[in-house]
């Protein structure tokens, strides 16, 4: 529950919109209840009217009538607008706080969950909390306010018959709702771990498709599939099966609770205690009554699940950040020097990927790092953008990493990563991303010195040209070139190039190293590279090897 309280403090924001929800909704309950008993009461008083020939004034009840008709459908459609426009801005409220805790948690601590988990999470497990209000808190707020004011209103005529109906009505909205939610709980909860990984196994077949293809594979992978979709079904079953159960129940209750109204009014009538259309306007009041208390099962019924979303988000959203920011960052450094001093790292405690390393690569100094496949290469710039934590020391321009913080770091390194990610966007807003303010002369050199010029020139609509998802309409060495022409258009003082000819062929190479050279003349700059080609744009060549 604790869960659930700090979900909802989180859209504190948005309490007056789910406040204003609710109450619509008590008045709707009410509006209703109140306009079938008044209806009730009129038609008998009118019956017992025309039998005894009594005056009987009929202005007021049927004014009253006719306003509350209005007021319930009125109610019903503001009710609608209101509570789902509060779900709306919570899941809104909820996306942005959530994005914003992920945020520092890349690269390190998200790529340790799936890819497709991650993304379902952001998707179902927030769009679950839309029931969360909507399907959970309303029905049972509406619902509980409805049984006590169902009871205090039949207690004016007759407390017996409330004593019962208030008995009713609370083993059809919280008895059986206990009773559900005991149903619930296990498969509710079995339900949303078993869509995530079906989620997730969906999403990396459908991204590793070609591979499974090529491998022969595509079968185990469908029959991991349906394993998990019928397991995921036959909880759903269970789920559905006490929900039925539950409903079941709920009509039990209203059937033997207004039976029971009816037996005690009948007395009271018989006895002289009660007039006949208070009996009618009674029974019909405790038939709305438990109409309205009637969304309470189903409410407890998706707590569970809710319950096990909202953990799961908080799961991730609460995962510490793999590297602490300072508490005061210190200023920036005047400088653009790096040194690494005795740093070591590793992913788990025995398998060590750097051990007293260390680096020079002066201000201005061009530096290229070479060392077999695995031997730590990334993972040293990795530490230099601040994207894992480290032992011993790493400094830029004098100041201690750990000192700064990790954008204002990033602010000043412009990189091409190992493997480079395209959005789904032009070639355009994709190198725009180095510097948004960039004019459209700097956008063209950066294409020409990434030797891009001749490729962009020959598509039909140039830069305008869709790169696809994640750039699958365009091929790799062009993808790791508009990222080149990205880090050329940021143009900050430290340049980080992690394989930057990559998948070029020779001729596109050594046009985008004698660019290169041209342009990174004064910066910082360290490469990343097996590629001889590479080494030529640095003054020294570093070498180093696995230490395991
Ligand atoms: N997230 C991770 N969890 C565990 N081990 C990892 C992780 N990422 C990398 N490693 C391991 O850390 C070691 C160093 O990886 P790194 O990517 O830095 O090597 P590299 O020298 O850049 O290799 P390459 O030249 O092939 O790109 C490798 O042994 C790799 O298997």
């Amino acid at each position: 529950m604790r869960e659930l309280f700090r979900i909802l403090a989180v859209a504190r924001g948005q309490w007056p919109w789910m406040a204003a929800g609710m109450l619509l909704a008590v008045l709707v309950i009410a509006a209703n209840a109140l306009l079938m008993a008044v209806s009730g009461w009129f038609i008998a008083s009118m019956a017992v009217a025309g039998t005894t020939g009594a005056a009987f004034n009929y202005f007021f009840p049927s004014a009253a009538i006719r306003g509350l008709a209005i007021l319930r459908t009125v109610g019903r459609y503001l009710e609608r607008l209101a509570t789902h426009e509060a779900g709306f801005r919570v899941l809104a409220l909820l996306r942005v706080w959530l994005f914003r805790r992920l945020e520092p948690l890349a690269p390190a601590t998200l790529e340790r969950l799936g890819g497709g988990d991650v993304a379902g999470r952001l998707r179902a497990d927030v769009d679950a909390l839309e029931s969360l209000y909507l399907r959970i808190m309303l029905p049972l707020a509406a619902g509980g306010v409805a049984i006590l004011a169902a009871t205090a209103f039949v207690a004016i005529w007759s407390t017996s018959a409330a004593g019962v109906l208030f008995l009713a009505l609370l083993a059809a909205g919280v008895g059986l709702p206990l009773v559900a939610r005991r149903l619930a709980e296990e498969p509710g909860r079995r339900s949303a771990e078993l869509a995530g990984s079906l989620r997730e196994t969906v999403t990396e077949g459908l991204q590793g498709g070609e591979e499974l293809i090529l491998l022969g594979a595509t079968e185990r992978q469908a029959a991991l599939v349906d394993d998990l979709s019928r397991r995921l079904v036959a909880e759903q079953e269970r789920l559905a099966a006490g929900g039925g159960i539950t409903l079941a129940g709920g009509i039990a209750c209203g059937g033997v609770g207004v039976a029971a109204v009816l037996a005690i009014a009948s007395f009271q009538v018989a006895a002289g205690e009660l007039g006949g259309p208070l009996l009618v306007m009674l029974l019909l009041f405790a038939a709305a009554a438990f109409e309205s208390a009637g969304g309470m099962p189903a409410a407890l019924q998706h707590l569970p699940a809710a319950r096990e979303s909202v953990r799961r988000i908080l799961e991730l959203a609460d995962s510490p950040p793999p590297v602490p920011e300072p508490a005061v960052p210190a200023p920036l450094p005047a400088s653009a020097g790096i040194a690494f001093r005795n740093v070591s790292f590793s992913h788990a405690p025995s398998l060590p990927v750097l051990r007293d390393f260390n680096l020079d690569v002066p201000a201005g100094g061009r530096v290229a790092l070479m060392g077999p496949s695995g031997s730590g290469k990334s993972t040293v710039a990795d530490i230099l953008l601040r994207f894992r934590d480290y032992g011993g020391s790493v400094t830029l321009g004098g100041v201690e990493l750990r000192d700064l913080g990790g954008e204002a770091i990033r602010g000043l390194i412009a990189v091409v990563p190992q493997q480079p990610h395209l959005f789904n966007g032009t070639i355009r807003e994709n190198i725009l991303l180095g510097n948004p303010a960039a004019e459209e002369e700097q956008v063209r050199r950066a294409v020409r010195d990434a030797a891009l010029a001749e490729w962009v020139d020959g598509l039909p609509l140039g830069l305008d040209t869709p790169v696809g998802e994640g750039g699958s309409a365009v091929s790799g060495g062009e993808a790791r070139r508009i990222a080149l022409a990205r880090a050329l258009l940021k143009d900050a003082p430290v340049f980080l190039l992690d394989e930057p000819t990559e998948g070029l062929d020779w001729t596109t190479e050594q046009r985008v190293i004698a660019a290169l050279a041209n342009r990174i003349g004064g910066k910082t700059v360290l490469i990343i590279s097996h590629r001889p080609a590479c080494g030529a744009l640095a003054e020294r060549v570093h070498y180093f090897f696995k230490v395991h």
